[in-house]
């Protein structure tokens, strides 16, 4: 006996097989008619429809066969798969592949056997059609026909199965896919950080995910009781139903708003709502899909910040209006002030100049602004050392003048000079530098001052110096004549006979007698001389430039003391003095103090009384 061989597309086939189902199923009348016109058409005692499994024969629909399965090994249907046209064995004791047959040599003796194969729509022998009989016989043409026709119906029979059970299994698949999908939908629904939630055309809230529950504060089933508009804040109502009913008309497809919800428990929550309809194939609407976003920190951050900016506002309003109050003291102030003010930029342009300004420097403020300081006001000469002055302060930051108290020399519009005391300050105004001044006229304080000075160094009787200006000058006198290389004499004068006078025509007269002797000084004495009244009626002359003898010393002294002692008429009298005088010579490069000199002098001049008054003694 000869096995079948499997068949190449086995493992497809078999797949198949068992994927129709159809294996040890019930009998069925489509398949039972076929066989049963099998038997009576070819007049053949069995007939079988023949599913060849793994490992056995299953008959779907069998005739004259008592057995519901043989093992596949003794499958004459085994071999029938294999070819692509029907199998018929007139007389198996013929055929070598099964002489030895058990079920040809035993019962049922089968002799004949014609099958053809049973095929699926792609082409696979699931099985056959076949007709037995236990004598050998031929098949005519038209038998054989016959029979290939049944086997066709079976295989339409067999592939309509085929053909529902596909259409189950995709069925079945499409179901998985929609399930899947459903699955992966609700996920995405249920863990969505946004809310999302189906409202019914009435505002009734049907379905929604945890977040719209944790928006919200309530739970679904309390949601579930509720419209949107329960728990919408009054004040955004209006503008969500304006925007609902256009969506409703269809004149947007999706409107999208910032509202609050009255959450559970009290409070509000503010979201960012986005909404949507869905309508049935019908076009009528079934229900509305809205997605919410909690919004409420960003409102309350806005809400800060808008807080904060209005505050801002409020201070900088504030600020501004203290700083232009400030402003208007600040020129008043200026413009009012006692003292000149005047500013100026980085090129030395006016830009301030007020009232006092005018009326110290002679130029109005609309001829001054604008116009340069030098030419204004600096003294030509001093015109250039401003100009670097400046420079090098832009440049460094360096300066001599800038914030020092100063007495500066300045101009007037009608070119009279004046002295200005002065204080520069520096500013740095929106990265621009500029200068500003206050000038104080100093011009008669100067004067005034210059005044005590003299008056200080003056002997008020004479109007000639006095002692002080003598110790002051004598040092610096005395070292130019050792630079000189000259001479120096220092004349002791003391009047004689002068208290007599006093005593005689009376003070009054004394004291002019003093001046009437100051006014012969300085007639006999020359420009470089220096005459000094000391106290009471002593007098000291300096005379400077002389040569190293001391001839024209005593020329001097001779000349001064012929002048004195000549009769002095004052109002209706006349007086007579004489005077005693000490003559002290300073040579060049001797090392000898004023002090020791004026002492040589007065010794001298007390050597003079000594000797009788009215004469000349040299030290
Ligand atoms: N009128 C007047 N008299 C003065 C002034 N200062 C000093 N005397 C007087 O000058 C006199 C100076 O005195 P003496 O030097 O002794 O007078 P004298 O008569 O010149 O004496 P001998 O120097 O010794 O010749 C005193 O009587 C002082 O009162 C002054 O400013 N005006």
């Amino acid at each position: 006996m000869l096995i079948a061989p499997l068949p190449p597309d086995e493992v497809e086939r078999i797949r198949l097989l068992h994927a129709l189902n159809v294996l040890d199923s019930d009998p069925e009348p489509e398949f039972d008619r076929i066989t049963r016109l099998v038997s009576h058409l070819l007049k053949v005692p069995m007939a079988l429809i023949s599913l060849v499994d793994s490992e056995r024969q299953w008959f779907k629909s069998r005739v004259g066969v008592t057995d519901s399965e043989t093992s596949r090994d003794l499958s004459f249907c085994a071999h029938a798969i294999l070819g692509t046209q029907p199998m018929v064995v007139e007389d198996a004791t013929r055929d070598e592949r099964f002489a030895d047959h058990p079920m040809v040599t035993g019962g049922p003796r089968v002799r004949f056997y014609a099958g053809v194969p049973i095929r699926s729509v792609g082409g696979l022998a699931l099985g056959t059609l076949c007709a037995i009989d236990s004598h050998p016989r031929q098949l005519s043409a038209e038998q054989l026909e016959v029979l290939q026709d049944l086997a066709d119906i079976a295989s339409k029979e067999m592939q309509l199965r085929e053909t529902v059970s596909l259409a189950q299994k995709q069925l079945s698949r499409t179901d998985n896919v929609l399930e899947a999908s459903e699955a992966r939908f609700r996920a995405v629904f249920e863990r969505a950080a946004v809310g999302v939630a189906t409202i019914a055309p009435g505002g009734g809230w049907l379905s929604m995910n945890d977040a719209v529950c944790e928006i919200t504060g309530y739970s679904r089933e309390e949601l579930q009781r509720l419209t949107f508009q329960d728990i919408t804040h009054p004040d955004d109502l209006k503008s969500d139903l304006k925007a609902l009913r256009k969506l409703i008309a269809g004149d947007i497809d999706r409107y999208q708003i910032e509202k609050r919800y009255l959450r559970k428990g009290g409070g509000t929550v503010w979201v960012n709502l986005n909404v949507t309809k869905k309508q049935s194939p019908g076009g009528e609407l079934e229900y509305f899909i809205s997605t919410l976003t909690d919004i409420q920190a960003r409102k309350e951050a806005e809400a800060a910040l808008e807080g904060l900016r209005l505050e801002l506002e409020k201070r900088v309003e504030e600020r501004t209006r203290q700083l232009n109050k400030r402003e208007l003291e600040l020129r008043s102030v200026i413009e009012n002030a006692n003292d000149a003010y005047i500013s100026i930029d980085a090129t030395g342009a006016v830009t301030g100049w007020n009232r006092q300004a005018e009326a110290t420097f002679g130029w109005r403020a609309e001829e001054a602004l604008g116009q340069s300081l030098h030419d204004l006001i600096v003294p030509p000469e001093l015109r250039e050392a401003h100009r670097l002055g400046m420079l090098h302060y832009l440049a460094t930051g360096e300066s001599k003048v800038v914030d020092q108290r100063l007495e500066l020399p300045a101009l007037r519009r009608d070119g009279s000079s004046l002295h200005v005391e002065v204080r520069i300050r520096a500013l740095n105004l929106d990265g621009q530098r500029v200068f500003s001044a206050f000038l104080h006229d100093i011009t008669d304080r100067r004067k005034a001052q210059a005044l005590r000075e003299r008056e200080a160094l003056m002997d008020p009787l004479t109007g000639l110096l006095n002692r002080r200006a003598l110790t002051e000058m004598l040092p610096g006198a005395m070292e130019r004549a050792g630079r000189r290389g000259s001479a120096l004499a220092v004349l002791f004068l003391d009047l004689d006979g002068f208290k007599a006078v006093n005593d005689t025509f009376g003070h009054d007269t004394g004291d002019l007698l003093l001046r009437e002797v100051a006014a012969r000084l300085r007639r006999v004495a020359r420009g470089s001389d220096t005459l000094v009244r000391l106290a009471g009626d002593e007098f000291t002359v300096v005379l400077e430039g002389l040569t190293s003898d001391s001839d024209q010393a005593m020329k001097c002294a001779e000349r001064i003391l012929h002048a004195i002692t000549q009769p002095i008429h004052i109002n209706t009298h006349t007086a007579q003095v004489g005077v005693s005088i000490g003559l002290a010579i300073h040579e060049p490069h001797t090392n000898q103090s004023a002090d020791v000199l004026m002492k040589r002098a007065d010794s001298a001049m007390y050597e003079a009384k000594h000797a009788g008054k009215g004469c000349i003694r040299l030290s």
